[in-house]
């Protein structure tokens, strides 16, 4: 029976992943579990899977469980999610929060020598060095649960990454790909969150339509992977049935394809190497959906593609600012204080004043991530 601690617990990810595991009680069980500030989505979770450790995002939440469930090990902040990553009995720790908020449990969890499933890509787009250099160091390694480098990782099953001629990740175009930048203009935050394809968290909906979310996975490819930027290659692909391919350098392409179901890459990063029955996932029907259609990405259209890729090549400390101003202005947008095109406009700017500092320490990269947060916020006034 394996122990799972899960972070991000009701959440997209989260949720899903709660799915598999009822699935599969014999082979797993819930150990611990994080989650923000939503006691109301947790009550009923944590009367179901009783886990032994329950992490909150603030003191606040903490004090306001307490009065609802009688259980003696409840945690709060990043300290707490670092606990239920550690703890002795887990097993495997399945990272699904949203932000970089989950670095240091990541780190910790690597130290601990734990499996890590890893859905929470802005920890690899902003410590990626740091990530990497601890999984070699223990031994630890990352089993991809975001859709295509699950997808990358199944194509590639153990071959060596010296035989990949490139990596082709594919991309839905998001809630705005039929629209021009001129119409972008006003669009709204329900506009934005009407995902085509996906079913998924307000943040990554949001980074989906601005690109932003294409960018982020160049990047954690890069880190996963240790490929060059210029082997890695987006395609715009509208059915997202291709969740992923990779290019050998005897020009065989191999390709990952499945309804778009998170179920799927979240259960194979559990059960790595071997594979499971997943009978609440559709099967796919080829004939009902005839055809597949891929594009070229215009990064003209979408600017935070290409600041993803100009800020990954630059490297050190210069993905960290682009995660921090994107996760603020992403929040802005959401809270309906700035436009849709203010979100590049504002990262463009971080990322253009940012004297880069290469091979950043944790501390550093924190209190940049901290600074770039506080700057995005402080062009509202
Ligand atoms: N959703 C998807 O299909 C995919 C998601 N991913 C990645 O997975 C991660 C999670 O995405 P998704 O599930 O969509 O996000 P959601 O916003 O749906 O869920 C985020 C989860 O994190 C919790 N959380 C947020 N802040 C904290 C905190 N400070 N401390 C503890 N828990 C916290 C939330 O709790 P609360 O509910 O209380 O706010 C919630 O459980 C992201 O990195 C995303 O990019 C990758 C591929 C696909
Ligand atoms: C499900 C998943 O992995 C998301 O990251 C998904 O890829 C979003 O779709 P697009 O970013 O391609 O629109
Ligand atoms: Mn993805």
């Amino acid at each position: 029976m394996k122990q799972v601690s899960l972070l991000g617990a009701t959440g997209s990810i989260g949720l899903q992943t709660l799915e598999v595991l009822r699935l599969h009680k014999d082979e797993f069980s819930l150990y611990a579990m994080a989650f923000g500030k939503n006691i109301d989505k947790a009550l009923p979770l944590i009367e179901e899977f009783n886990p032994a450790i329950i992490v909150v995002q603030d003191e606040m939440t903490k004090d306001k469980l307490e009065k609802e469930v009688n259980h003696s090990r409840i945690f709060s902040g990043s300290g707490g999610l670092i606990e239920a990553s550690v703890a002795d009995s887990v097993d495997v720790v399945v990272n699904a929060v949203m932000g970089s908020i989950g670095l240091p449990a990541t780190l910790k969890a690597i130290e601990a020598k734990k499996s890590i499933a890893i859905a929470n890509k802005e920890t690899l787009v902003t410590a990626g060095h740091l990530v990497m250099d601890a999984a070699r160091k223990h031994g630890v390694e990352l089993l991809p649960v975001d859709s295509e480098h699950s997808a990358i990782y199944q194509c590639l099953n153990g071959e060596s990454s010296k035989d990949i001629s490139k990596l082709l990740i594919t991309a839905s175009g998001g809630s705005f790909r039929d629209k021009t930048r001129d119409q972008l203009k006003g669009v709204t935050v329900e506009d934005a969150l009407n995902h085509p394809n996906w079913s998924m968290g307000a943040k990554i909906t949001i980074d989906s339509a601005s690109m932003m979310n294409k960018g982020l996975e160049v990047i954690e490819a890069h880190w996963l992977f240790g490929i060059p930027y210029d082997q890695i290659h987006v395609i715009l692909h509208r059915e997202s049935v291709i969740h992923s391919m990779v290019e050998f350098v005897d020009r065989s392409v191999m390709a990952q394809l499945g309804t778009p179901d998170m179920k799927v890459p979240i259960q194979y990063a559990l059960t790595y190497p071997d594979r499971m029955e997943l009978p609440i996932t559709e099967q796919l029907n080829l004939e009902q959906i005839a055809a597949l259609h891929f594009e070229k990405m215009d990064f003209e259209r979408f600017p935070c593609l290409r600041m993803a890729y100009e800020a990954g090549r630059e490297g050190g400390s210069m993905t960290t600012v682009l995660n921090a101003a994107n996760e603020e202005a992403v929040q802005l947008f959401l809270e309906g204080r700035i436009d849709f095109l203010d979100i590049e406009y504002l990262i463009e700017k971080e990322l253009s004043k940012h004297q880069v500092i290469h091979s950043p320490d944790l501390s550093t990269i924190l209190s940049i991530d901290k600074r770039t947060r506080e700057q995005v916020r402080s062009h509202l006034k």
